[in-house]
């Protein structure tokens, strides 16, 4: 799932490297960071900053739809589009994500989650685009944040919120990246999967806390994940419950213990009918 060439000498030791680690994210994220580096090796981090600070078209607002739903005591759901992953394989051979996003935002969901990452998910900045401009909701783009030069990208390619993986960045990188999205009126969902990452988000200035239930070194997942650490979050903040979700006795479970809002994907998608799967998950008759 994973090969690309390039004549780029940098590039070609980031991508030799990638095969040499064990775990999932690592492997990812150096994929990330050569393809970044490439990225940028034809448009300019200044360039890219320009294009960004340009953008006139507001953003709509993320958080503020999940914490409108808390408000009034709904879960929030934030459903995703997503091609494949590392865990399934292919989800969805014949993916659409435009139609996705109508079928989502017609059965109630409050935001979307769109796969951008390529050599592991199947994902592009097109994708993202296009669910996007198919639907009125909120989009989340779902991909490896580690640079600069990809959240001035995540702005350009109209997303309204990026994902920040705590396992993945240092503290300074991670509140550089939460300054520079807030900068461009992004939102910022903080991702952890343990303790010491929770307290490592909880010291940055962000309001949406993603709790991932998969362990990223075995992929499987386990919802005990939000049970343990949910309830270490302070009321201030607003818990997402992430991955192996599937059933609307699993969405009662991870909010009778803090939870707003839900991040599902592998368990909507694998449903021919993406809309009746998010009235079943949310229990809507
Ligand atoms: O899903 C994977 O296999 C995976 C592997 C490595 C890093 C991240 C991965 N998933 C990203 C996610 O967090 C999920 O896409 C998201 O939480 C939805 O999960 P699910 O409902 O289980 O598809």
């Amino acid at each position: 799932m994973n090969e690309i060439t390039t004549s780029d000498p940098v590039l070609n030791a980031i991508l030799e490297s990638e095969s040499e680690k064990s775990d999932v994210l690592a492997q990812i994220c150096a994929r990330t960071r050569a393809e970044t580096h490439q990225k940028a090796s034809v448009k300019s981090l200044k360039e890219i900053a320009e294009e960004a600070k340009n953008k006139k078209n507001p953003t709509r607002g993320f958080a503020r739809v999940l914490k409108e739903k808390m408000a009034k005591g709904h879960m929030g759901l934030i459903a995703e589009c997503k091609k494949a992953s590392p865990s399934a394989g292919i989800i969805r051979q014949d993916y659409d994500p435009a139609m996705i996003a109508v079928q989502y935002e017609n059965a109630g969901a409050s935001c979307l989650s769109v796969l951008t990452e390529t050599g592991y998910f199947y994902g592009n900045n097109e994708d993202l685009k296009i669910a996007r401009e198919a639907c009125s909701l909120p989009v989340l783009r779902k991909d490896f944040i580690l640079e600069p030069w990809q959240v001035y990208e995540s702005r350009v390619i109209d997303a309204d919120c990026i994902l920040l993986i705590m396992a993945a960045l240092k503290d300074q990188e991670a509140n550089d990246l939460v300054e520079l999205a807030r900068c461009l009126e992004l939102d910022i969902l903080v991702e952890v999967h343990n303790e010491e990452e929770l307290n490592r988000a909880l010291a940055l200035d962000v309001c949406l806390i993603g709790i991932n239930n998969r362990n990223l070194s075995t992929l499987k997942t386990d919802i005990n994940v939000t049970e343990t650490l949910a309830p270490l979050v302070p009321p201030d903040r607003l818990v997402v419950s992430e991955s192996g979700l599937k059933t609307f006795d699993d969405i009662r479970r991870v909010q009778s213990i803090g939870a707003s809002a839900v991040l599902v994907g592998e368990s909507l998608l694998s449903q021919q009918n993406a809309g009746a799967a998010v009235r079943n998950l949310l229990g809507i008759a």
